[in-house]
C-alpha cells in the first residue's frame, strides 16, 4: 500500500458502498474499511471489496489485552485484507501478540497483512493530549515514543498526521511506513480532525500513504475529487 491514497469507505451499509465503487469502475482502488461499515456489515465486506480488485486496509483499531488481540488478529487475517492496525497505546506485548496471531492466521504461501499502530488520533490536539490523556510533554514526542515502540514491537509501521513523518522518518527509519489521515484540500472544512495537511504537504513531509475519507466520499462529484486529490498527493498538476 505503499505511495497510495487510500480512501476511507466510511458507509454504514453494503448498497451505498457499492453505489460509491460503481463510479470508479476502472480505477483500481486503495480502500479502508473501519468500524462504521465492518460493524454495520460483517466480515464479507472485505471479500466483496476485494473482488472488486482493491486493496484493502481493514482498519479495527485493536486495543486489548496481548491474548486478546491475538486472537482477533487471528481471526481477522483469514479475511484477505492487506493492512490491519492496533493502537500504539495498548503496549509492546500486546503488538507482539498481534503480529503473532496474524502470522498464525495467514494461510500458507499467503503473505501476511501489514500491521501497523496508531501513535496518536489526527483528532487530538496538543491540549487534548495533555489534559484528557494526561500525558505531558509535546505532541510530537508521544507520536515518536509510540512511533518507537511499535517498531520495536516489530511492526511495519505507524498512523499518524503528516507534521510527524519527518521526525519519524529522520529518527527511526526512511523505510518505515508512515499513514497519514487528517488530509483535505486547502481551505477544505476540517470537521472533527485538528492535525491536517493537504496532499501536496503529506507528500513534501514524506509520507509513504494518505488516508482520505470526507474531502472524497462528501463531494459532490466523487471521482473527480479522487482524481485532483491523486494528482496533488503524486505531484502531477492538472
Ligand atoms: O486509523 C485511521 O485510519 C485513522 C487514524 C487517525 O489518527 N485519524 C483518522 O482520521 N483515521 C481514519 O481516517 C479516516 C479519516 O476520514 P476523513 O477525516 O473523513 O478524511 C477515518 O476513517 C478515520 O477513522
Amino acid at each position: 500500500m505503499k505511495q497510495s491514497l487510500i480512501i476511507a469507505l466510511d458507509f454504514p451499509n453494503l448498497i451505498q458502498t457499492e453505489q460509491f465503487l460503481n463510479q470508479f469502475s476502472s480505477e483500481k482502488l486503495a480502500v479502508k474499511v473501519g468500524m462504521e461499515l465492518f460493524y454495520q456489515n460483517g466480515p464479507s465486506i472485505i471479500s466483496y471489496v476485494k473482488e472488486q480488485g482493491h486493496d484493502v486496509f481493514l482498519d479495527l483499531k485493536l486495543h486489548d489485552i496481548p491474548n486478546t488481540v491475538k486472537k482477533a488478529m487471528t481471526g481477522l487475517a483469514a479475511l484477505g485484507a492487506d493492512m490491519v492496525n492496533v493502537h500504539a497505546a495498548g503496549g509492546r506485548n500486546m503488538m507482539e501478540a498481534a503480529l503473532e496471531g496474524l502470522d498464525s492466521g495467514t494461510a500458507a504461501g499467503k503473505k501476511r497483512p501489514l500491521c501497523i499502530g496508531v501513535t496518536q488520533l489526527t483528532s487530538t490536539s496538543q491540549e487534548q493530549m495533555n489534559l484528557d490523556q494526561n500525558i505531558a510533554g509535546s505532541l510530537e514526542d508521544s507520536v515518536l515514543h509510540y512511533a518507537k515502540l511499535t517498531q520495536q514491537a516489530g511492526l511495519d509501521g505507524v498512523v499518524c498526521s503528516s507534521h510527524e513523518v519527518k521526525t519519524i522518518h529522520e529518527r527511526i527509519s526512511p523505510e518505515f511506513l508512515t499513514v497519514t489521515p487528517g488530509i483535505r484540500n486547502a481551505g477544505g472544512q476540517t470537521h472533527d480532525q485538528e492535525r491536517i495537511a493537504t496532499p501536496e504537504q503529506a507528500r513534501n513531509f514524506g509520507a509513504d500513504a494518505i488516508v482520505v475519507g470526507r474531502a472524497i466520499t462528501g463531494a459532490k462529484d466523487p471521482l473527480t475529487a479522487y482524481l485532483d486529490m491523486k494528482a496533488a498527493w503524486e505531484g502531477i498538476s492538472c
